[in-house]
């Protein structure tokens, strides 16, 4: 080997072996990535994104995507002359509503990503939480200061059918799901948050790990004072410091304890607005962003 080509790609091969524990845990294994609006900011973030997932399947892993699209829905419904509301951190949803983020969802979010995925093979298969019965959800009513409170047509996932999901990964697929939920028992479809959707479906699939990629570097210690961020917590520290969450970090937070509680390994929360951040989470060694563990794995550093 030429002394040059030594040198540059010598650097590379070490960069692929750091990688390697991460490949070597997560072979054959289901890794549920959530895509938030908010990270979904460029073209370039965007099909970097479908880079990195499309990296992961042929490393052979089995990326399964869940997407959000607030920002979107909102201003979908602003240019339908619907007000955005918010409460719990979740959207008050009206029939009318309901209608729109459906369409802007599975119509215009999910297929974009499908499409962007898809120009590196015929990989990705979108579908929503109605499609085979894969989410299903009855009426949501928050308590907000003790109160229940009526927020229109936002579901609360009652059960969870892999079925569907299982079938696409098992054909070498990646699925795109869009979080919207069939109702068991009046024929209509609930709007899920898209953190609370990944979560259960990560727990429901037994995926290794969960990420959650956002639009900010990860869960801030004292936000929205410091930036300091929070790298690494277990279920039990993550369940204390709920109460105190706000905005769009509770059903982040909610749906990163849910999922390790039901099994998964890790669930991450890292900044979507950096380009490749899914490689850079497995190519450096402590990970970026926030890492929730189960309480039993306290002392594990992997
Ligand atoms: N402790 C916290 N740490 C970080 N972000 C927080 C915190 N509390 C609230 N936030 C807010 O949560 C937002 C992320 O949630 P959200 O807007 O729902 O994003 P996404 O579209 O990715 O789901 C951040 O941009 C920030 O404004
Ligand atoms: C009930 C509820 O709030 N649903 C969300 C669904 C989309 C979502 O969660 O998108 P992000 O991940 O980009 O926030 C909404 O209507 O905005």
């Amino acid at each position: 080997m030429s002394t040059t080509r030594k040198h540059t790609a010598l650097p590379k091969a070490q960069i692929l072996i750091e990688a390697l524990p991460w490949l070597t845990r997560h072979h054959g294994r289901i890794v549920v990535i959530k895509f938030g609006g908010n990270a979904m900011v460029d073209e370039d973030l965007k099909a970097a994104f479908a880079q990195d997932v499309v990296f992961l399947r042929h490393a052979g892993l089995k990326p399964v995507v869940v997407h959000g699209g607030g920002p979107q829905i909102s201003a979908a419904l602003d240019r339908h002359g619907i007000v955005s509301e918010f409460k719990a951190g979740l959207r008050v949803t009206t029939e009318d509503a309901m209608d729109v983020v459906r369409m802007v969802l599975a119509g215009q979010v999910q297929r974009e990503l499908v499409g962007l995925l898809n120009q590196h093979g015929p990989f990705a298969v979108g579908l929503t939480g109605e499609d085979a019965h894969t989410i299903t959800a009855t009426r949501h009513t928050p308590q907000i200061d003790g109160e229940p409170v009526d927020i229109g047509r936002v579901g609360e996932i009652t059960e969870i059918d892999t079925g569907a999901i299982e079938a696409l990964l098992a054909d070498g697929r990646i699925p795109v799901v869009s979080s919207i939920a069939r109702s068991q028992d009046d024929g209509h479809v609930y709007n899920v948050n898209a953190d609370t959707a990944a979560a259960a479906l990560a727990a429901a699939l037994g995926a290794e790990t969960l990420m959650v990629l956002t639009d900010v570097e990860g869960l801030y210690e004292d936000w929205p004072h410091s930036d300091e961020v929070i790298s690494r917590l277990t279920a039990s520290q993550l369940e204390k410091l709920l109460p105190e969450l706000s905005s769009g970090m509770v059903p982040k937070m909610e749906g990163c304890l849910h999922a390790v509680r039901g099994g998964v390994r890790t669930a991450r929360v890292i900044d979507g607005r950096v380009q490749h951040s899914i490689l850079l989470e497995i190519f450096t060694d402590e990970g970026i962003g926030t890492m929730v563990v189960p309480d039993e794995a306290e002392g594990d550093k992997s």
